[in-house]
């Protein structure tokens, strides 16, 4: 990683002082005044050298001021569980208009965003999680953001078939999941302020995610499920469902983020009640 110039350094202190803890990590002048400018907007003023500090040890913003937008949600966010992502945000805005009245699974819930952003649908709506703190955040953000719709909340780990998981899934007919998808060997060389902060078991994974949800999720309810929409953190992710998903006749495509990576993998039944053709940017 680049030094930062001295000069960026002075230029800082000439500006604020306060600016020159948050240097370091949003690494650029521009980047620390927008970050001390939302400080100052949301901490009260006594509390703000310790958000200083708490910034400069890498803590992400999002746990120190505690929430996070998500489309017209606040979200709160707590340690514990995943910070939402603006790439899961930018693919729900996408998929949205063509969600209505329908049995939603959100798989791998974390703080509910994909769940709760359905809301207004008139979806029933399920959340899943193995994780318990996850779970009541979760809820908080359910109530907190006045979501009327029917959403639950189950405990269940999808990497193995249960009864438990059978009968939550039973019916759906459209399958969301933002799954743990980062390789470890990548995790290992991913920015302090996510590796120090965030949730390994919400980050880490791979292949063997995408297998539970075609295998446990999706196959036992190919007579009502008819989409599913997959975050991904590579093309490699893709292929493998699609190769998957091949063998029941699934239409298959994928979605990029405005980054340009490759970002969902989205499949839909010939027939069914989703066409997700226009949706694609690249249909297989
Ligand atoms: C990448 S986060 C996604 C959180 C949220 N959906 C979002 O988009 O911000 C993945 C989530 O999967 C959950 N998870 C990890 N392993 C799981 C498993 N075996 N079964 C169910 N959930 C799991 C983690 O607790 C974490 O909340």
């Amino acid at each position: 990683m680049p030094r930062i110039p001295p000069s960026v350094f002075r230029q800082a202190l000439r500006t604020d002082p306060l600016l020159v803890p948050l240097l370091p990590v949003t690494r650029s002048l521009s980047g620390a005044q927008a970050e001390l400018r939302w400080l100052r907007k949301e901490v009260p003023k006594p509390k703000l050298p310790w958000a200083i500090v708490q910034r400069s040890n890498y803590r992400p913003l999002q746990y120190i001021l505690g929430d996070q937008p998500f489309l017209d949600l606040s979200i709160k966010c707590a340690e514990g569980t995943l910070i939402p992502r603006w790439e899961t945000e930018e693919w729900i805005a996408r998929i949205k208009p063509f969600i209505s009245n329908v049995k939603i699974i959100d798989a791998c819930t974390g703080t509910g965003c994909v769940a709760l952003s359905f809301n207004g649908t008139g979806s029933n709506i399920v959340g899943i999680d193995i994780d318990t703190s996850c779970l009541s955040l979760a809820k908080f953000n359910q109530q907190s953001n006045r979501c009327d719709d029917i959403v639950h909340w189950a405990q269940c780990d999808i990497l193995n078939w249960t009864d438990d998981l059978h009968h939550v899934c039973k019916g759906v007919n459209f399958l969301v999941s933002n799954p743990p998808y980062i390789p470890w060997e990548e995790y290992t060389k991913l920015d302090r302020s996510v590796k120090n902060f965030e949730p390994q078991l919400a980050l880490v994974g791979d292949l063997e995610f995408y297998n539970a949800l075609v295998h446990n999720l999706l196959e036992p309810n190919l007579n009502t499920c008819d989409g599913f929409v997959f975050e991904v953190g590579n093309v490699n992710q893709i292929h493998h469902v699609r190769d998957l998903v091949k063998k029941h006749g699934w239409n298959v495509g994928y979605l990029m983020d405005s980054a340009g990576y490759h970002r969902c993998v989205v499949g839909w039944k010939p027939d069914g009640r989703f066409d997700f053709k226009k949706l694609c940017d690249f249909v297989y």
